[in-house]
């Protein structure tokens, strides 16, 4: 299957208001995407469009093979991870559960264990924690760990189930330099484990290697799509963030400047 996600002419309306307005948008095999856009336009609701907990208004979506309408959601699901902010509103099920059970849990997409646990899915979680270098948490209480480590358990956690897709929403918001970095390998690590990345992030320095293409949005509109060396220019990352931004490559990551040191009080006059 060369394409994994497909969206043709997509809408989707809230309230009479368009939040996405006619996306097309394809995700190919062995691509990792990033989805860059200011608040509010519209990153969320389009990750919850591929994982099938919005059905769009008008268009057509095709995730894994499977058309929207046609498809078996619950087993679709099963094929793609979604680490994001919201998991921490069930941080309090996790208080007892060590590292081995919360990565372990991933096999049943919940956060308890549910059903029978092999021999088999615990020697899984054990290489997942080695391979992402995370054997040094063996035997730990979840809730003792760093905001980091967490993060890094929980991306463990959603490779369990070999998803073709990984949807990562923000999964560096709130970490120190070197937490973030942390994450930020063992998101490189993922190539590894044959399944399609789907960033979300505020800060264009998280691209790194592993990325191979960037989706612009704004307003629920695509501004541009494609490979993120021809995506990430001055002109369509200002088009993007409503102002002047300069971006520059180092240790091949992208990094952005404010234009003109603009103060917050400028903003309102400034065109794109
Ligand atoms: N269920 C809903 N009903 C009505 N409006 C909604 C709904 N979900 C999202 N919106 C609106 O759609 C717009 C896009 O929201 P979305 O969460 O997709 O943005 P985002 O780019 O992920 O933002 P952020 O970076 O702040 O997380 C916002 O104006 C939001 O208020």
């Amino acid at each position: 299957m060369n394409n994994i996600v497909t969206f043709k002419d997509v809408s989707w309306k809230r309230s009479g208001q368009d939040i996405l307005s006619h996306i097309d948008w394809e995700l190919k095999k062995d691509e990792h995407w990033a989805i860059l856009g200011l608040n509010g336009s519209g990153k969320t609701s389009l990750l919850n469009i591929v994982a099938g907990y919005h059905f769009p208004s008008t268009g057509k979506v095709t995730v894994l093979g499977n058309e929207f309408g046609k498809a078996n959601l619950p087993e679709l699901r099963k094929d793609i991870g979604f680490v994001s902010s919201s998991l921490e509103r069930f941080t309090h099920i996790l208080e007892n559960q060590t590292v081995e059970e919360i990565v372990v849990s991933g096999k049943f997409a919940s956060f308890g264990l549910y059903d029978k646990v092999y021999e088999k899915d615990w020697s899984k979680a054990d290489n997942l924690l080695s391979s992402l270098r995370l054997d040094y948490l063996r035997g730990k209480k979840y809730i003792l760990l760093s905001q980091g480590e967490r993060k890094r358990i929980l991306i463990a956690r959603a490779l369990m189930s070999n998803p073709s897709i990984l949807i990562l929403d923000e999964p560096c918001t709130g970490l120190d330099l070197l937490s973030r970095e942390e994450v930020l390998h063992v998101m490189n690590e993922i190539a590894k484990y044959n399944c399609h990345l789907l960033y979300v992030t505020h800060h264009i320095e998280e691209i790194t290697d592993i990325i191979s293409h960037v989706l612009l949005i704004r307003d629920g509109k695509i501004v541009a799509s494609g490979p993120k060396q021809e995506v990430l220019t001055d002109e369509l990352l200002s088009e993007t963030y409503k102002m002047p931004v300069k971006i520059r490559w180092e240790e091949n990551r992208p990094w952005i400047t404010i234009k003109n040191n603009i103060r917050m009080a400028n903003l309102e006059n400034i065109n794109i």
